[in-house]
């Protein structure tokens, strides 16, 4: 599964964008929920407010509907009462009825209960004597607005009448000027015209709860006085709130009174299509804020991919520092802040130091601490070289004479000077391609490449000659034996070794000989 594995690998880049970008979805998100429940509590009162506006300024119209009606009709009362002998109560219930639109009918009613005037005619016939029922207004002998009630024609009806007194205060009856609520009129126009664009909707409730408008025409007549949000315009107030209506729909309701004739009057809105509507608008928001996000996205990309470049640059190649160009991959990287530039410093600091510790170590391995001339493992890798290039060479095998005796008779430090003394003379007198290696105590190898046989035994004898020339305090002089050994064939591993094994039986021969001298395989 090297895709999961790499899908789940934590590095830096992944650890930037898992940041920024789960901070940046947090906080859009944040944003987004902030503005959703601003907008939503924003908008859920500017709708209950509105309704409540609304139901309010329908009820102030209906009220001055109402109470200009109630006028009309106490004017009309005043002539009849004034003029009652002059004056045509028939003329009176047709200016009545004609003179605005607010009635449809009207009656004038005398002291037995007896409809004398009538307008239009065939509503109600003159001479008709109201039954026991109907006689509100009759009994009461004030201005008066009904309680709705329903006709024998199906109509719901509302009377407004004034009582006609004479000069002396007798009582004559009374006229009333009759509103059929489902009829055309100035009122029942008010309550069904209405702007709305939307499913909200008006209705009217009497003050026992029954329903006197209503879109639904079928339902007026309708009781529902137990609807919480019918008892409460039915207290006379004004207000608004959240309520269900009778199909169990959450409705965002505004109510206002109509105090004239003790009516509510409730508009509403279904609270679904407020929010439907907000949820348009958000999905809007959405959309509009997804080009400005996706591009932010790709910006917290690049930049992660930026920052985290040199770092992972940096850690691969720490890596691999035993790679030979590590250094200038590491000096190629692009450190463009500040701590991925002391970090590369750092970086190229460990593996320079580690180098050099590195360098020094081998140097070390390979070298004789005393005369830092090459040792055995030293001299071992100049033979694999040679016989790697196939390269010839000459080999001298040297050791000091009676260097017991040195030691003896002037210690073991002095002893020590006295090799180093010669390994630097060694080291002055041989070329630069030369090689010279402290094999044993006191016996040293020296490997001259492209050298002839009697060429390499003219060098052992100078080499001979300047080292017993050679000025040593304390010890005064010392001399060396030689022997010299030579790759005549094919360089291989067998022949160097051939040519140290002769260069050593060389110098055998030389000790055999009395010392301070050289020999090789010809003499
Ligand atoms: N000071 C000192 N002496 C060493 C060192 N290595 C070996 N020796 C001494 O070198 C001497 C070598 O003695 P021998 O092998 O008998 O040879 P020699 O006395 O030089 O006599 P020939 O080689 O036969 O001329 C010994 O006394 C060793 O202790 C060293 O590193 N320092």
């Amino acid at each position: 599964m090297p895709f999961l594995r790499y899908l789940v690998r934590t590095d830096l880049r992944r650890l930037i964008l898992l940041l920024t970008i789960g901070s940046v979805l947090v906080t859009l998100g944040n944003s987004y929920l902030a503005i959703y429940n601003v907008q939503r509590q924003l908008l859920m009162s500017n709708t209950l407010e509105a309704n409540q506006r609304y139901a309010a300024k329908v009820a102030e119209s209906a009220q001055m509907l109402l109470t200009s009606a109630q006028h009309s009709v106490a004017f009309s009362a005043n002539l009849l009462a004034n003029n009652l002998g002059s004056y045509s109560p028939d003329e009176e219930v047709q200016r009545l009825v004609l003179q605005s639109e607010v009635f449809n009918s009207a009656i004038v009613v005398n002291q037995d209960a007896e409809v004398v005037a009538v307008y239009p005619e065939g509503t109600i016939s003159k001479g008709y004597v109201l039954p026991e029922n109907t006689r509100q207004s009759f009994y009461e002998r004030k201005p008066l607005i009904t309680n709705p009630f329903h006709s024998i024609s199906g109509n719901v009806l509302v009377s407004i009448s004034h009582p006609i007194f004479d000069n002396q205060g007798q009582y004559l009856g009374y006229i009333s000027g009759t509103i059929y609520l489902n009829r055309n009129g100035s009122i029942s126009r008010l309550m069904r015209e209405h702007f709305f664009t939307d499913a909200t909707y008006l209705y009217v409730v009497d003050q026992y709860g029954e329903l006197l408008f209503h879109a639904d025409s079928k339902r007026i007549g309708e009781n529902v006085s137990q609807m919480p949000i019918v008892q409460q315009a039915m207290s006379l107030a004004e207000g608004s709130r959240e309520a269900k209506n009778s199909l169990n729909i959450n409705m965002l309701a505004g109510y206002a009174p109509v105090p004239a004739s003790n009516w509510g009057v409730v508009v509403q809105r279904p609270k679904e299509l407020v929010m439907s509507a907000l949820n348009n608008q958000m999905m809007n928001v959405l959309w509009r804020s997804l080009p400005i996000a996706v591009i932010t996205l790709m910006i917290i990309w690049v930049m992660a991919y930026l920052i985290s470049k040199p770092l992972r640059q940096l850690a691969k190649n720490a890596g691999n520092v035993n790679d030979e160009n590590v250094q200038g991959q590491i000096v190629s990287i692009r450190s463009w802040y500040f701590e991925a530039s002391q970090l590369k410093m750092a970086v190229l600091n460990a593996i320079g130091l580690l180098n050099e510790r590195i360098h020094k170590l081998d140097v070390d391995s390979n070298t004789d601490p005393l005369t830092q001339l090459c040792n055995r493992r030293g001299m071992q890798r100049w033979l694999d070289k040679f016989e790697t290039t196939g390269q010839k060479f000459s080999v001298l095998a040297l050791d000091i004479d009676h260097f017991k005796a040195v030691n003896d008779r002037f210690g073991h430090d002095v002893g020590d000077q006295v090799i180093k003394l010669l390994a630097n003379n060694m080291s002055a007198f041989i070329q630069e391609n030369d090689l010279a290696c402290r094999v044993g105590g006191e016996e040293f190898l020296i490997f001259l490449p492209d050298t002839q046989c009697d060429k390499a035994v003219d060098i052992a004898n100078s080499l001979c000659e300047r080292i017993a020339c050679m000025p040593i305090p304390k010890v005064k002089q010392i001399t060396v034996s030689i022997g010299v050994g030579c790759v005549q064939e094919e360089v291989s591993a067998r022949t160097i070794d051939l040519a140290i094994k002769q260069a050593d039986t060389a110098l055998y021969r030389a000790k055999e000989a009395g010392r301070n001298c050289v020999r090789s395989e010809d003499n």
